[in-house]
Parts: C-alpha cells; structure tokens; sequence
C-alpha cells in the first residue's frame, strides 16, 4: 500500500494509491541502419506480398496531382499563422492492394490537427495503422488521397526538390538511436548536416551546440558502444535537431528503455521543445509516456482518430476509452475480496477548490463498503481518481444509485 497527500480529491494524506501501468500493445520494425542516421529512415517491411496503390492526389492547388516546384507557391496559397496547426491532415487515406485484388485501408479517412509547439501523443494498438501515419507524414510514402500540410506546406503536393526540403523540417527519433558504430556521437550528430551539404565549419557548431542541448557535451569523442541506451538515444535526439526542424516525430521514443532513463528522455524532449519551440508528435503505446509529457492525445484505431484532444479533457471524460487508459481501474486480486461482497468501478474527478474524495468516501462508509484499492492522478489543474469499492453483492443496485444520483460515475466491475 503506498500513500499520497492530499489534493483537490481532498484525501487525507493515508489514502490508498496504486498505479498501474496499462499497455497498448504494439510492435515496432527495424529501421535501416544508415537511413535511420538521416533525418528520414526507409523502413524495413515485412516480407509479403504488397503492393502499393499508388494514385494522384487532387488538391485545390494542384489539380490532378500537378506537383510545385516551388515551395513559397505553396505557402502563399495556405498562408502558416501562428494560430494555424502546425501540423494538419485531412481525410488522409491509404490503401494498400495486395495480390489479388485485397484492399487493406491502413489509414481509413485520416484528420488530426496538431498546435504549434504542443507535444501531441498518437496512441493506438498494433495494425491500427500508425507507422504508416509516420510514413505519410514523413513522405516516405503517399496517401492515396487527402491532404498532409507542416507548416502550411501540402506534402502532398510539392516537386521531389521542394519535398526534399519541407522534409528537413520533421526530425526523426526512433525506438532504437541507429547510430553509426563506426563514427563518434559528434560524427553521429554531423550526418544529416553532412548529406545536406552544410560546410564544415557550421557543422560543428552546431554540433557543439545540439550535444549540449542533450547534455553530452563532453561525449561528443565517444563511440555509441561506450553509451549506455539513454546516451546513445540523446545522441539520435540531438542528430534529428541538428537540421534545425520545426518539427520532431518521436517513434516510440522510450520503448526500450528502463523507467527511469525514459523520465530523463521524456524531460528532455520536453526541453527542447521550450528551448526550440518545436512541435513534437510521439507515437506510443506507453500511457506513462502520455501522462508524463504530452499537450493533448490521439487514439487512432483502424486507420481514423477514434477520440482526441488536450489530455486534461480527455482524462476528465472518465467514461472515454482513452480516460480509462491514460488513467486505468486498479486491479483487485480476488482473494481481496471477501465472500458475499462485489467490486464497483468508481471514477470521480476534482478541481482545486472543489474536493470530491471526501464525500466519496463517507458514502461509502454510508453504504457499508470500503475502498479496495485506488490510483489518482493529477493532470493539469485536473485530478481524477479511478476506485475499486467494494460493497456487500445485496446492495450493487442501491450503491450503484445513491453514486449516480450524487454525480459519480459507478459501474459494477464483471
Ligand atoms: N506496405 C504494406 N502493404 C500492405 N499492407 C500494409 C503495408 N503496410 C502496412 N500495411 C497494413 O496496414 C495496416 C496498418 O499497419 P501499420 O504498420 O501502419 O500499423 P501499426 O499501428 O504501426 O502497427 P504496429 O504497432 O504493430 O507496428 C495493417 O493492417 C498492415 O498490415
């Protein structure tokens, strides 16, 4: 049992807490070694056979996929403000045809909005189609239609020359750094810069400046084998600011890290993005991730956003399914519960000023019930706990109603 202080739930400092961890299970692939130094990566497919439907994409400004070659032309055209997103899809679709005429919708009619300098998760479980987001937000691959604008910019639309360049402006995090063995951290950092023809002298510059920002300005001598996985992930962090990107994409950043080296990445993620003023997509399954650094939350399942927006509010709608993942129901071993009782699902939410544990729990004291086990979290100025109560199994139906009656979300747990 551990203990927390009291709050906006207003709880006495000995109230229960338990957090569990809830996982979205997802895999992730392998990217190629040398792609993935720079700041966009080829992925490595499954074998199978795939085969791309690749088709024209109509946009108002470039009738029948007509490409620009100019990027400006574009920017005129979809003027980027500082109250526009930074990053905007629009009924983004892609289809996959396989041999034999089997269509597979990886992404399904696509919109999603993200604000300049907000760090927005995209969660979703494994198949529902987010490395092909990545890869149509990064334009390794094209959506079968719709639109993908950064910075005002439609991806879709743009000549090779001036896609190369809107390219630039997404860095690239992976799960695993992908450095180069062969060359130092400062080397590792230098590549993009070095493919992108910048000279040498403000190559290293900046070099200096991004091992610093990642806080390994005294390893930029270092081979990635004399890292630890943190370092080497810092490394593959200042390698994808070093083309000064107005936008970082985060592939499950912090899958294959310990606790604690993902709370440092985490921080520093969220450092960068105050001192750059980035905007910062992470793509994971790691709910913690989402509690611990994100502005607002997508679920994308089967290739659409399902539910979304800034996680204070989707947290407070306890009822929601990404609610009840971000913020999960504890568990309760069965031998905790005693002979003749049964266990309520019970979810209360609070502000400062407004307490709601209290009354929570002297109804249940009320009721003859108790509190089997509970996770709080405080999200923004938001609280929201998730309890088990338990109850005696005679009386489900009166606690059930005296709850709701009183405003709280109960549910009976099957
Ligand atoms: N090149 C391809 N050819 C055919 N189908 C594909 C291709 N790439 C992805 N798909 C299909 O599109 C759907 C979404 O796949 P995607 O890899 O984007 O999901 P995901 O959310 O990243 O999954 P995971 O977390 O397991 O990596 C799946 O049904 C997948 O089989």
């Amino acid at each position: 049992m551990t203990f927390v202080p009291s709050g906006p739930l207003g709880l006495p400092p000995a109230t229960r807490l338990r957090t569990l961890t809830v996982t979205i299970q997802s895999s992730r692939e392998t990217w190629l070694d040398d792609a993935a130094a720079t700041p966009f990566a080829v992925r490595v497919l499954p074998p199978g056979p795939m085969e791309e439907r690749v088709s024209q994409t109509r946009t108002p400004e470039s009738p029948e996929g007509a490409q620009i070659d100019d990027a400006s032309q574009v920017e005129d055209s979809q003027d980027s403000s500082p109250e526009e997103p930074m990053i905007s899809l629009r009924d983004v679709h892609k289809i996959y045809r396989l041999r034999g005429g089997i269509e597979v919708r990886a992404l399904d009619g696509l919109s999603l909005d993200v604000a300049p300098g907000s760090i927005h998760g995209i969660v979703g479980t494994s198949g529902a189609g987010k490395s092909t987001l990545v890869r149509c937000l990064t334009s390794l691959e094209r959506p079968t239609s719709g639109h993908v604008l950064v910075e005002g910019k439609d991806m879709t639309a743009l000549s090779p020359r001036a896609l190369r360049e809107a390219r630039r402006r997404i860095g690239m995090v992976f799960q695993h750094a992908n450095l180069l063995d062969q060359r130092t951290a400062a080397q590792n950092v230098a590549y993009p810069m070095t493919l992108a023809g910048v000279p040498s002298g403000n190559r290293h510059q900046t070099v200096a400046r991004m091992l610093d920002l990642v806080g390994l300005a005294d390893r930029g001598d270092s081979y990635p084998a004399q890292l630890s996985g943190g370092q080497k992930q810092r490394v593959g962090i200042a390698r994808a600011l070093a083309d000064d990107p107005a936008v970082l994409l985060c592939d499950e950043p912090t899958s294959a890290l310990d606790p604690e080296t993902t709370r440092s990445i985490l921080d520093l993620i969220k450092n960068v993005r105050d001192t750059l003023g980035l905007t910062v997509i992470i793509i994971t399954h790691e709910m913690s991730v989402v509690r611990q650094v994100c502005d607002s939350v997508s679920l994308l399942q089967a290739g659409r956003i399902v539910e979304g927006g800034r996680l204070e509010d989707v947290v407070l709608d306890v009822g929601s399914r990404l609610s009840r993942e971000i913020v999960p129901f504890p568990e309760v071993p069965e031998a905790a519960v005693a002979h003749g009782e049964a266990v309520l699902d019970v979810s209360i939410t609070a502000h400062p000023g407004q307490p709601a544990a209290v009354a929570l729990l002297s109804m249940v004291a009320e009721l003859g019930g108790d509190v089997a086990a509970g996770v709080f979290e405080t999200i923004g100025t938001a609280q929201i706990g998730r309890l088990a109560i338990t109850v005696p199994a005679d009386d489900v139906e009166r606690a059930l109603s005296t709850m709701r009656t009183a405003g709280i979300t109960a549910e009976a747990r099957s």
